[in-house]
């Protein structure tokens, strides 16, 4: 235990998280050059192409430090993106200490500091680490400043580093060592192991990632998962290093692996603790919070008949995600699909691609929401995540919306520019601080405000510099309408919105209007209206085609009519059938392309 340190990075996006941890296991870890991948702890497929880092993964590294000891150091990742913060406080909670890397030519970001305070809350070590020395823009002793005023942290001793480069690489290495403390817990107490994570393996099952923080569990040794109360034999059990390396036990202070031919995913759920059947723990550890999708959005194969391939395509992902969560939803419009929910846009972007991508799936989605309380006149409160779902009008009551707590940080020339957004977003000022060049303001904002594309709009009103955090406050009562829209008179229930009633005429007029630039002309005039109840609010209009238009099309030569047919045949599988008008699915996610007023 004296010679165990475990230990996460909390880092911004792009600050050199990834980089660093490549360094660690270079220097470290039990790979060898060949199989050294360019970054190897972002392992999907996605991650990697997007550069962020989503699932927690993990190394167990030797090294030998300066006092002569040789020690164990389990590098245990952590995500950047802020709809990810829960998993952060999972990996976290596994550690004793983690290495704040700041990116010595940006500063501190608003994400570095709610992630901070994640760690400082569960009594983890928070050593700052200045990355990217090796850029001539470095500026350490404004980094470290920042550190200290806007994290609260000391940061003389700040070790300076380049990830890139490997400059001081050591120093970071003897920093884990000397600051961070050896793992806590007893190997001679019962064994109590915490399930940090853990997935499907198509081969061995569920595979888990534990903690073990006291105690010894040893291959064939029968465990016990504490919630579910389920027994199981370890048929293997090792550490990452990040491959697989099988051990014969894993002891008090060791991150590791457990196969215990586990075929349900849900009987080994993160944040339990196993023990010894024969010998169990008086208790289990203190577990992590329940995720909550904050964000739902409804999930339609563009072919019926795909809906069971979807089911299944679901099923199989939920097994790697466990914040993923759906039910069976009907819409008149486009028939049999899923409700889904999700942590946030990122969330649902990555699930989008990951049906689409790996399990060939046709989507249409729909604009995504955020979750309302509804009061009703007969004094029942409902939760309602889907517009169609609203009760009546004459029933409501009161409708409230979730708010959150949002902080910005900003270089002081981007504040007006922010400011103006977050008002333009019904935002509320509730502080703001100045730290040096970075000002710190903090808004109350309704969470269907930012939800959509709020992250995007503040990264591009301030060219890159701002950065942002945001927790759930409070449900406060709103003046929110819902918006239907009608194609031909008719409504379609996937198209309906939630919106505040001040908006709601600027955006009924401006989804109508994307929506007749979207849909394309048919054999007849298709009206686009948008409607609150009985109330028309805006009207568009997509003109008939005209004969000579399509006489074209059929003229000429062959090819270019192989062509458009091709092409046809593309724009095809993303249409859907409402009544007698053909609707692409860009169609229904016409509310996220409406700018603001
Ligand atoms: N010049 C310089 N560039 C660096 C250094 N460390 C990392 N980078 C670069 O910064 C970029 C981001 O580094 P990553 O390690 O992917 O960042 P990250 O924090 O892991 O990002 P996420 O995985 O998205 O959270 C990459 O282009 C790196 O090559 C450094 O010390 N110096």
């Amino acid at each position: 235990m004296q010679h165990i340190r475990n230990f996460s990075i909390i880092a911004h996006i792009d600050h050199g998280k990834s980089t660093l941890a490549d360094r660690l296991i270079q220097r470290c870890g039990g790979l060898s050059d060949r199989e050294m991948d360019e970054q190897v702890l972002d392992s999907m497929d996605i991650e990697r192409e997007r550069g962020i880092t989503i699932k927690a993964q993990t190394a167990a590294l030797t090294y030998k430090a300066k006092d002569g000891n040789t020690y164990l150091l389990n590098l245990i990742d952590t995500p950047g993106h802020v709809d990810f913060s829960y998993e952060v406080s999972r990996s976290l909670s596994a550690c004793e200490g983690a290495l704040l890397v700041v990116d010595a030519s940006q500063g501190v970001e608003a994400q570095t500091v709610a992630n901070c305070y994640t760690a400082l809350d569960l009594g983890v070590e928070v050593l700052p680490v200045l990355n990217k020395m090796d850029l001539p823009q470095a500026d350490p002793e404004t980094a470290k400043t920042e550190i200290e005023d806007v994290i609260g942290i000391d940061a003389a001793d700040a070790v300076p580093i380049s990830a890139k480069t490997g400059m001081g690489i050591e120093d970071v290495l003897e920093l884990v060592v000397n600051k961070i403390p050896p793992a806590r817990g007893s190997r001679e107490a019962p064994l109590q192991a915490l399930i940090i994570d853990s997935w499907f393996d198509n081969y061995v099952g569920v595979v888990m990632l534990v903690r073990v923080v006291n105690g010894v569990l040893n291959r064939k040794d029968k465990i016990r998962l504490m919630a579910t109360n389920s027994t199981h034999m370890v048929e293997d059990l090792g550490v990452f290093t990040p491959k697989s390396v099988a051990r014969d036990s894993l002891s008090a202070g060791e991150v590791g692996y457990i196969n215990a031919g586990i075929k349900e995913l849900a009987s080994a759920k993160v944040g339990d603790t196993v023990t010894l059947a024969a010998q169990p723990a008086p208790a289990p550890l203190p577990g992590f919070k329940e995720v909550q999708s904050q964000v739902f959005a409804g999930l339609f194969p563009v072919e019926a008949n795909q809906y069971e391939a979807l089911r299944e395509a679901l099923d199989k992902l939920k097994l790697n995600d466990a914040a993923l969560n759906y039910e069976p939803e009907v819409s008149q419009a486009l028939g049999f699909g899923f409700r889904c929910g999700f942590l946030g846009m990122l969330h649902m972007d990555i699930v989008q691609e990951r049906l689409e991508r790996e399990f060939d799936m046709d989507l249409i989605t729909t604009a995504p929401t955020v979750v309302y309380e509804v009061v009703q006149r007969d004094g029942l409160v409902v939760r309602v995540d889907n517009p169609s779902k609203m009760p009546d009008l004459s029933k409501l009551q009161e409708i409230r919306e979730p708010i959150v707590t949002v902080n910005l940080l900003m270089p002081q020339e981007y504040v007006g520019a922010v400011m103006t957004l977050c008002q333009q977003r019904r935002g509320v000022q509730t502080n703001m601080v100045y730290h040096g060049r970075q000002v710190r303001i903090t808004f109350e904002m309704p969470m269907a405000e930012i939800v959509l594309d709020f992250f995007d709009k503040l990264k591009s009103t301030s060219r890159g510099y701002a950065s942002m955090d945001y927790a759930f406050k409070e449900y406060r009562a709103a003046d929110i309408v819902k918006v239907d829209m009608l194609i031909n008179g008719e409504k379609v229930d996937a198209l309906s919105i939630m919106v505040h009633r001040a908006n709601s005429q600027f955006r009924g007029r401006a989804v109508a209007q994307k929506m007749r630039e979207i849909i394309s002309r048919q054999m007849f005039d298709v009206a686009i209206q948008a409607a609150i109840g009985a109330n028309i609010i805006a009207r568009e209009t997509v003109k008939a085609l005209r004969k000579n238009v399509l006489a074209k099309c059929y003229g000429g030569d062959i090819s270019r009519k192989k062509k458009l047919l091709e092409k046809q045949k593309a724009g095809k599988k993303r249409m859907k059938q409402v009544g007698n008008v053909e609707i692409p699915q860009e169609a229904f996610l016409a509310i996220l392309q409406v700018e603001d007023k």
